[in-house]
Formats: C-alpha cells, structure tokens, sequence
C-alpha cells in the first residue's frame, strides 16, 4: 500500500472516530437517531444502543424487569429506545390498557405464529371463525358435554397416574401432568378423538411433536436470524428433527382425523365437536372449508386452550402448597357444594360450581399474579393519545405486562404482591368484577379470550377433584420459576409428593 492510502485510510478512521464520539454525544442516553420523547418518562440507556443491554441482561426475567423499572422509575407509563426496534412504550396503568385492547387502531404483532387459525385473521374471515366457534361455547355445552370430558380425563389420571404415584410413594412432575391432561381434554373437545396422552409414559409422537414445533415457533419469533441458526443446528447433528419434520407429523395427525370425520358425517353420524362444526359450516366465499384450513382453525384453538390452562392450574397448585389457610378454606368449600354423587351428575355438577365463589377467588387470584399471557404487545396504526395524555405516534408499539400489573401496589393494594384470593370477595360474598383494563388476563375488547369460560370450567372441575383426593406438596430443593414465552411455563416444571386425603 502507498503511503497517500495510509494517509487516505487514517483520515477516513479518525473522520469515522470523531463522528461515531459526536454521536455518543449527542445520543448519549438512546439508540442513534431515536429522540428523547416528550410528554412521557424516557428510560435512560446507553449512547447509541440505548435501553438494548437492559433487556439482553434481563432476558430470563424480562416480567420482572417491567416490575422493576416501575419501581424505580414511579411511571406507570414508560418508554424504551432501542437499537434497531421500534420505539417501544410500557404502560402499567389500567385505564391506558384499557383503551390498547378495545381500540380499534392498535393491532396485534404476533401475526406470523399460529398459520391461518383466528389469532392470524382479522377482518371478515377473523369474523366468520369467531362466530363459528362461538356456537360450541353455549351454556348446553358447557353443562352437558364439557365438564364430562374433564371428569373423563381426571379419572384416567387419578388411576393411571396418581394412585400408583400414591402406592410407590413416587415424585410426579405436576406441570408435565397438567399438560398432558389439558391436551388430552383439548384434542377431545377440539377433534373429538383420544389422544391419551395420559396413558402414555413419556410424549405421543402428535403430542412431541406440537410441543417443538411451537418452541420452534418461539424461537423464531424472537431470534431474527433463524435460518442461519436452524441450518447451522442441522449441520452439527444432522439426525436432529427439525421444524418440517414436526409440523408433518402434527399435520398428519390432524389430516387423519379430518378425513375420518368427513366420512362419518357423510354416513349420517353425528359429533358436536369444533371440527364438526367448522365442517358443517362454509367460508367466507361459501365454499366448505378445506382440510389445512380445518387444521389451522381447530390446531389453533387446542394452541390456545392447552398451555394457559395447564400453565394456570400448575401455578394454582404451587400457590395452594405454600399457602395452607387458603387450601383449607378451598377444601371447605368443596366439601360444602361437592358429593360424591355430583360427580357422577355433571349438569348437577355444573349448576354448583357456579356457586362455588371462593374457588373462582382463587383461579382469579392465580390468574393475577401468574397470567397465563404475561407481557403483550400491539402497534399503533395512527397517531393517538393514550388516557394519562401519553401520546403515541404511528408505528410505536405499545406494551402492557398483566404479570408486571398484577404486583403493583398502587393498582391492587400494599399487600399486591401477596396471594390474598379474598380480595375477589365484595362484602356482600360476591364475586367481585374488575375493569378488564386492571385484568386484562383474558385480554378486554372485541379480541378477548374466547375460552375465558371454557378456562375457569376446566380449571375448576380439576381443581375440585384433585384437592378432594389428593395432598400436592413441594418436593424440597426446586427453584420454581418461569420460563421466558409468549406464555408462562414453569422453566423446571414442579415436582410435587402426593398423599391421599
Ligand atoms: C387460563 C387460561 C387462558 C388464558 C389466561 C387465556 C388468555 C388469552 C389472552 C390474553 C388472549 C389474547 C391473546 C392476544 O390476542 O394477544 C386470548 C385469546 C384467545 N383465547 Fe384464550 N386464554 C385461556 C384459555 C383459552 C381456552 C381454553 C380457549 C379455547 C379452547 C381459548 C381460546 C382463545 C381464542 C380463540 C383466542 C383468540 C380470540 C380472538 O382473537 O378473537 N383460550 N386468550
């Protein structure tokens, strides 16, 4: 090289030196080029990269940072500049969440995860699959067929799983066990076939493969370079299943049982199932629906009902272990509504749970401090200004973190952070309603849960059993935590020692 490209080189190094340093100047608590926002808190960060190592630091307990920068900070509404992402604004505070979930102009982000089921829709064909879907989840459903199939799966477990656990005095994986059972009842409901899961030691090849598929799914979600990431996996252990193999595996199962139904029905049989129904019903052009749209619709649904449920009972049990007076009120009441013999009647059963106020208290209550769904986000379509006058300007995204939410004091009281389930008791014995905005573990407006009742069914009918036989206690030496997902598994699962009452 000649000494005028050694020259030519320093000069362009120092030029490129001074302005990176003018930058950090300038930019000196933010992503480059972000501005400070006015009207609203900026947490401060990094020159150029911003609140970026924040979150990096964080990324195993990202819901308690969200906490945490609360406390600090004495914001309910927050903004984060970081490098390479959208603007992104936190708010804690009900009324403000409030108007994200029922505002027509914020929309979701999660669109590219669950294929063409209703979490991807939107418009008529969002339209055409909630209405379909909403004809299963009637009150004769709920009565007649859905608190059997619960029972059904609760027996299996009771004689396949815990009394043999009883007898051997063996240590269960409680949140595994709630999977299985969540599953079996969803497949069941959804497509009306056994997967038994429950009878089987270890994973049903639908049932390992659905799970990686959608940690796969996860994955991708928040990793952007993916394809490097997957293709670089499949070079070191080339024996490895990948996402092609599970999702052919999953769609095999689902196209089995479809054709299947389609040939019962055309031979005059009847099923009530959410495939039947969406079999029976036509498009939005008014043709039938084809196998993979039915695959989608129905995998959907089962995506929704099956990791929150199982999610909300494993927490539920871990809370009832470390809280005896609560579990003995809970097996009061059960004993005071629930007979032997109304286990045998589900319309009975049915009519009784919904008396049952304390036992709502406590799903309530698990839901609070451990929301299946804990942190969301949508991005706003045009420019608005949030209740507390926070404006938004098109394209933030907006983020509101139920987990965060549900422990803040100045919301739910000096004691938020405890598991106090009388609190969803008015003074009347009531069950008391809160703003969905205060809530928001169902998510509020035209979006919100479809199963909420379908949920707090299921969650009770096991939580009636299980507490009526069993004694669940924490094996000792387990760090019980959760995991990072678009939901909140246990990031260990749950060991539990159990006793017979
Ligand atoms: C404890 C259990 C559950 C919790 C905490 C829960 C929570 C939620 C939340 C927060 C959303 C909004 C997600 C978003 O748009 O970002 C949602 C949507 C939905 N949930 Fe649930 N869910 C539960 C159980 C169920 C069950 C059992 C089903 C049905 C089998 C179900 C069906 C749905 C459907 C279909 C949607 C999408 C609604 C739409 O976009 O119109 N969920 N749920």
């Amino acid at each position: 090289m000649s000494s005028t490209s050694f020259l030519t080189a320093g000069t362009v190094g120092k030029a490129a030196l001074a302005t990176i340093v003018g930058l950090a100047a300038y930019y000196n608590d933010r992503a480059v080029f972000d501005e400070n926002r006015k009207g609203i808190a900026n947490e401060p960060g990094y020159p150029l990269i911003g609140n970026l190592p924040m979150l990096i630091q964080a990324k195993d307990s990202i819901h308690d940072l969200m906490l945490e920068v609360y406390h600090q900070r004495q914001q309910m509404t927050i903004t984060f500049s970081i490098l390479g992402v959208p603007r992104q604004i936190l708010t804690l505070d009900p009324q403000n969440v409030e108007h994200i979930l029922k505002s027509p102009e914020f929309h979701s982000s999660l669109n590219d995860l669950f294929g063409n089921g209703i979490f991807n829709a939107n418009g008529e064909e969002w339209k055409f699959q909630r209405k379909t879907a909403s004809i299963i989840f009637n009150v004769k459903n709920f009565r007649d067929q859905f608190t059997d199939v619960f029972l059904d799966e609760l027996r299996v477990m009771k004689s396949d799983i815990l009394d043999k656990a009883v007898a051997e005095n063996q240590v269960i994986d409680f949140h595994d066990l709630m999977f299985k059972f969540t599953l079996d009842s969803f497949i069941l409901l959804g497509f009306g076939v056994h997967l038994n899961s429950l009878k089987t030691e270890g994973k049903v090849p639908f049932a390992e493969s659905f799970d990686a598929a959608q940690r796969a799914t996860f994955q991708r979600f928040i990793n952007p370079v993916w394809p490097v990431t997957e293709k670089l996996q499949k070079l070191v252990n080339p024996w490895t299943k990948d996402m092609n193999y599970h999702l052919k595996v999953v769609d095999e199962y689902a196209r089995g049982v479809t054709e299947k139904r389609r040939k019962e029905l055309a031979e005059g049989q009847v099923h009530k199932d959410l495939l039947s129904r969406f079999m029976e019903a036509s498009n939005i052009h008014g043709e039938p629906l084809s196998n993979t749209e039915l695959r989608d619709i129905v995998l959907n649904f089962v995506i929704a009902g099956r990791d929150t449920t199982a999610q909300a009972l494993s927490w539920c049990f871990y809370l009832l272990s470390q809280h005896p007076r609560v579990q003995e009120k809970l097996l009061k009441e059960i004993n005071d509504f629930v007979t032997d013999d109304l286990l045998e009647d589900s319309a009975r059963l049915y009519e009784s749970i919904k008396e049952m106020k304390y036992t709502h208290a406590i799903f309530y209550e698990v839901l609070r401090l451990y929301p299946s769904v804990p942190l969301n986000q949508k991005y706003a379509l045009k420019d608005d200004v949030l209740p507390d006058g926070t404006p938004i300007r098109k394209g933030d995204y907006v983020i509101w973190c139920p987990y965060a939410q549900g422990r803040v004091e100045a919301i739910w009281g000096a004691d938020a952070k405890q598991f106090v389930p009388e609190r969803w008791i008015n003074e009347n014995g009531e069950l008391r309603r809160e703003s969905q905005g205060k809530w928001p573990a169902f998510n509020a407006g035209p979006r919100v849960c479809l199963g909420q009742n379908l949920a707090t069914l299921e969650a009770i009918v096991a939580i009636i059993f299980l507490v009526r036989e069993y004694k669940f206690s924490l094996a000792p030496g387990q760090n019980i935590t959760y995991d990072v997902s678009l939901t909140l598994p246990m990031k260990y699962g749950m060991k539990m020692h159990v006793e017979r009452r």
